[in-house]
């Protein structure tokens, strides 16, 4: 990330709200952030915080209520091919499909490209996961690591801006779980991908971003910005930076109850 370059994905004083004719929720308040090129930018809070619910923004399935997001400085303002989600649970693949087929999918059933384009457009990207071999595999016949990155090649194929991940590994075992994340971090080596990525483990942030952005409890506004070194170093006080984010998450939090204001 460079200050100095222009930011990629540009979230101002978002405020985000759910709104029936019962209720209204207000998930995030003035949230604000940056994410640059080559970022990997984590979104960090306890659960309800409204991660997931700036990401569904990002995305463009939902509008913010006051604030906007910018993508290259235009206004999203709807889902679109240059901000790809990679599902949670990679077993999302459908499993009839072959690893090529699997990734060939989006670029055709976006229109984006047609028959021998989209084979080779996805080729490409099975290469740069390092997944040439197992182009005609099904999901079935590989690991949990190969099929990640079959979903990132997936999203990566489409050539988006970022990827967007909403916690992929909450469902895994903690073995399974570090295996991901340093599958995903060798990948990111190689390519270089922006992604904005949704946990609420701290030990998962520090370890997977390179910016971390601290959310309050619901509704999520922001807490604090921090940078890591994908190490959990110490500072001079002798405190590590996951201990420092702990504190600055829960230190003064009481248990609140959920605000629903009846309209
Ligand atoms: N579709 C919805 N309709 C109404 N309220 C919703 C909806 N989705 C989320 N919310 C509410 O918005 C708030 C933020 O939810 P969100 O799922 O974004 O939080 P989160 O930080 O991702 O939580 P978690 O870590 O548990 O996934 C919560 O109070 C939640 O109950």
């Amino acid at each position: 990330m460079s200050t100095t370059s222009k930011p990629l994905l540009e979230v101002n004083g978002v405020t985000l709200q759910y709104k029936t004719k019962e209720y209204l929720i207000t998930a995030t308040y003035r949230v604000d952030f940056k994410v640059y090129q080559s970022d990997r930018f984590v979104l960090l809070g306890p659960s309800g915080c409204g991660k997931s619910t700036l990401l569904k923004a990002v995305g463009g399935y939902l509008t913010p209520t006051e604030g906007e997001i910018r993508l290259k400085d235009k206004i999203v303002t709807m889902p679109g091919p240059d901000r790809m989600m990679v599902f949670q649970e990679f077993d999302q693949l459908p499993p009839w499909k072959t690893v090529k087929q699997n990734v060939m999918f989006p670029l055709i059933a976006s229109g984006k490209l047609k028959g021998r384009a989209a084979e080779e457009k996805a080729m490409q990207y099975i290469e740069k996961v390092k997944l040439a071999a197992f182009a005609n595999h099904y999901p079935h016949q590989l690991s949990g690591g190969m099929k990640q990155r079959v979903a990132i090649a997936r999203g990566m194929a489409m050539e988006p801006d970022i990827l967007l991940m909403d916690e992929p590994y909450a469902a895994l075992d903690a073995l399974t779980r570090k295996k991901m994340q340093d599958e995903l971090l060798l990948l990111w080596d190689d390519t270089r991908f922006t992604v904005l990525f949704v946990t609420h483990s701290i030990e998962e942030a520090v370890k997977v971003g390179n910016r971390i952005l601290l959310l309050s409890p619901h509704p999520g506004q922001v807490t604090a910005e921090l940078n890591s070194t994908g190490e959990d170093t110490r500072d001079a006080s002798g405190k590590s930076l996951s201990e420092r984010i702990n504190t600055m998450l829960f230190e003064e939090n009481v248990e609140e109850e959920e605000e629903v204001v009846h309209v």
